[in-house]
């Protein structure tokens, strides 16, 4: 199969892991007997200095264009002092709502031999396996106005969402939950946010639809407190867009590090933007310490979503487990015992491994 991927580095240790990715496709191509092109383009930081916009006019077509995208990350503190509208995250916000890419999944699951390297207790964190199905296009971070006020004395955000929208989103939500363990968790406020009775109103009337799929309303000051106390109670979890953001990193405990955790984001007709739920982790760039999986996995995805390519993927998941099996891991993970390498050397493994093995299991039971 032909797909011509369009790949975002982005800034930080984005260039470090999605070059990263991109070394994992190529060689996933090479063994599948497929062709990935891949085309670079400017986004973030990076593109406000070499171009003055965050968020060029050519990423934007070259992406309209792909087959998929591959996202490293944005931001970094020369460009997030700067109060002005050509922010670098404006640069994300802005390709995420020019594709219309609503749905953001974000698969939580431990490794086996990654349990330990939580801080948090291992009865705690063996079984759980959830999916954080994440508004990512309206809320709170789309809302207007969205402004300094009274000369910059006061200030305003908004949370708006359309029933259309708050429906799409949520019916994404009981579709992975119908083929997963058939329980959605709908996080929400709605003791004090307006949007948040209209959000729990729209996923009881969607919830009619799949009578087969369990549905609860949780609170998401209480939610962000069962996550890391009984994370095995959810299954599938949908939620707003900060909500979602900020669950999502919280989420990354039960992994043992926010370089675990990939992404895809998702339009209506299979289109996907894919790319690991960290940051730009401007305290590390440079230094060759990322760790790579969180994209690696996030390029997995690619290949399900949007190539169809099951067993690809699953290859790309079993050489990442077995490299951490064999004790190989980046310094963010606290593996006794096991070796640390570098960036490049982690990539190098999985590379190894995913040429080495023919045989391939699903390992990565959360993925839809
Ligand atoms: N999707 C994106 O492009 C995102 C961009 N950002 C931007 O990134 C910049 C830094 O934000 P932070 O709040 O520091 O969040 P961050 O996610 O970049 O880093 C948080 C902490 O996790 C560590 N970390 C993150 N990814 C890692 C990896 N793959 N391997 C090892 N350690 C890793 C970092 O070293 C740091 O200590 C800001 O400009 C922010 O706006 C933040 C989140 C998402
Ligand atoms: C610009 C932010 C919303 C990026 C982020 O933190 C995320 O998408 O997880
Ligand atoms: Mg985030």
């Amino acid at each position: 199969m032909k797909k011509h991927i369009v790949v975002l580095p982005g800034d930080g240790i984005g260039t470090e892991v999605s070059e990263a990715a991109k070394k994992v496709l190529e060689a996933a191509a090479e063994e599948f007997d497929h062709t990935f092109t891949f085309e670079e383009q400017a986004i973030g930081g990076t593109a406000i200095d070499r171009y003055g916009s965050p968020l060029p006019d050519e990423t934007v077509a070259a992406c309209k264009n792909a087959d998929a995208v591959l996202l490293g990350a944005v931001g970094g503190p020369k460009w997030d002092q700067n109060p002005s509208h050509l922010r670098p995250e404006k640069g994300l916000l802005g390709i995420r709502k020019e594709l219309n890419l609503f749905a953001n999944l974000r698969p939580v699951q431990g490794f086996s031999n990654l349990l330990h390297a939580s801080p948090l207790k291992r009865e705690v964190v063996e079984n759980s396996d959830l999916l954080i199905v994440r508004e990512l296009t309206g809320g709170l971070y789309f809302g207007t106005p969205s402004e300094r006020r009274d000369g910059g004395n006061s200030v305003v955000d908004t949370l708006a969402y359309s029933r259309h929208e708050i429906e799409r989103i949520v019916k994404r939500a009981f579709e992975a939950a119908s083929v997963r363990r058939k329980h959605v968790t709908s996080v929400d406020k709605a003791n004090v946010l307006e949007s948040s009775k209209l959000w729990r109103e729209i996923v009881e009337e969607v919830s009619k639809d799949y009578p087969e799929v369990t549905v609860e309303h949780m609170l998401v000051d209480a939610a962000a407190m069962k996550l890391i106390t009984s994370p095995s109670q959810f299954d599938v979890i949908v939620t707003e867009n900060m909500f979602g953001d900020i669950l999502s990193d919280e989420a990354s405990v039960l992994t043992g590090s926010l370089g675990m955790l990939p992404s895809a984001s998702l339009n209506d007709s299979g289109f996907g933007l894919y790319e690991p739920v960290h940051g730009s982790a401007p305290d590390i760039a440079g230094e060759g310490k990322a760790n790579p999986l969180a994209a690696i996995l996030s390029a997995a995805m690619m290949l399900k979503h949007s190539f169809g390519m099951n067993e690809e993927a699953q290859r790309i998941e079993s050489a990442v487990s077995e490299a951490l099996e064999q004790g190989y891991h980046t310094a963010d993970l606290d593996l006794p015992g096991g070796q640390q390498v570098n960036t490049e050397r982690m990539t190098e493994t999985v590379i190894d491994l995913l040429k080495a093995n023919t045989t391939t299991s699903s390992i990565m039971s959360c993925y839809i």
